[in-house]
């Protein structure tokens, strides 16, 4: 990757996790336990995707801790740079050629905008309910998949697979990806909860993707009044439940460099969607989170 920084201090792609995991045990004193954490399923053919709790977490609880599948630089406001195009676009292709199956399976809207047609049920689902999806967690295991074949099939015929794209509209869909999945891997970055959205980036940064983190849906944090003025303002809803942090930066010591740790805001019951505030006032889509419905809720943000 001719233009991005000295990425030495962040995984090869196609590294080992579990050996990653092998830290110092004065390091691990306080790592979260390896139990099941996480799985796959479906939110609606808009939303896509989703990830849910495998267990119960209690509030704080950390749910699990991911290495990035892929780094590159990124620059919100730089949507013309050749050098950075290029560079998210030998990130992805260097991504896929290790982890093809994983890659193509959880994100197939993507895959298609690479002209590359998704899976099978059968070829999805084997790779959706095996381990492998799990191979960048440190912490916390994959737990499988609850997509049934209905789910797939309806969101799968949704999916358009770009025609013969060129090398012009693959380094856009790699663009697009980061600019929807990746998190800013800067010092301090973290998000997910109230008043810490990251500050607006002046150079190009880090911008990660994880295989599970990035599947992670938004939910926007209710708007609290001052003064409610009705009692539906008092009936919040719940809200984001989770928030994550990319380490070594706060959270706790064991995270590595560029990894995401991923922590309960409140208590999480097994089988509730896993979502977090994207921190962003132009989200991109249509929310349909459940802060936000019905459509006139007082709380969405992006009313
Ligand atoms: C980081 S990805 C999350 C995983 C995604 N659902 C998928 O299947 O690939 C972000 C994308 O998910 C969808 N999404 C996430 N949260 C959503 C929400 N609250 N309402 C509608 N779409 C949402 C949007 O398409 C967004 O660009």
């Amino acid at each position: 990757m001719a233009n991005t920084q000295p990425e030495t201090d962040i995984p090869d792609i196609g590294f080992d996790a579990s050996k990653q995991g092998k830290l110092p045990q004065r390091a691990l004193s306080n790592a979260p336990k390896n139990e099941p954490a996480v799985r796959i399923g479906f939110v609606s053919a808009a939303v896509g995707y989703g990830l849910f709790a495998a267990r119960d977490f209690k509030k704080d609880e950390f749910i699990f801790h991911e290495a990035p599948i892929l780094s590159a630089l990124f620059h919100e406001a730089d949507s013309e740079n050749l050098a950075l195009m290029r560079g998210q676009l030998t990130a992805y292709r260097n991504a896929v050629a290790e982890n093809s199956d994983e890659l193509v399976t959880a994100y197939p809207v993507l895959a298609a905008s690479h002209g590359v047609t998704p899976a099978s049920f059968d070829k999805a689902d084997g790779v959706l309910r095996g381990s492998t999806i799990g191979k960048f967690l440190v912490h916390g295991r994959y737990a499988g998949s609850t997509i049934t074949k209905e789910e797939y099939e309806a969101f799968r015929a949704k999916i358009q697979v770009a025609d013969s794209p060129s090398e012009h509209d693959c380094r856009l869909a790699s663009r697009n990806f980061l600019r929807h999945y990746a998190f800013d891997a800067r010092k301090d970055s973290q998000g997910g909860l109230p008043g810490k959205s990251k500050p607006i980036a002046t150079q190009p940064h880090n911008a990660c993707i994880y295989l599970l983190g990035s599947l992670v849906n938004h939910c926007c944090t209710p708007k609290i009044s001052r003064r409610p003025k009705s009692t539906e303002e008092l009936q919040l809803p719940d809200g984001p439940n989770c928030s994550w942090r990319i380490g070594p930066q706060g959270l706790a010591k064991f995270v590595l460099k560029k990894h995401i740790c991923v922590q309960a805001r409140r208590d999480i019951k097994e089988g509730e969607q896993l979502t977090w505030d994207y921190g962003k006032q132009d989200l991109g889509f249509v929310c349909e989170c459940s802060t936000c419905r019905p459509p006139t809720s007082p709380h969405c943000k992006v009313m």
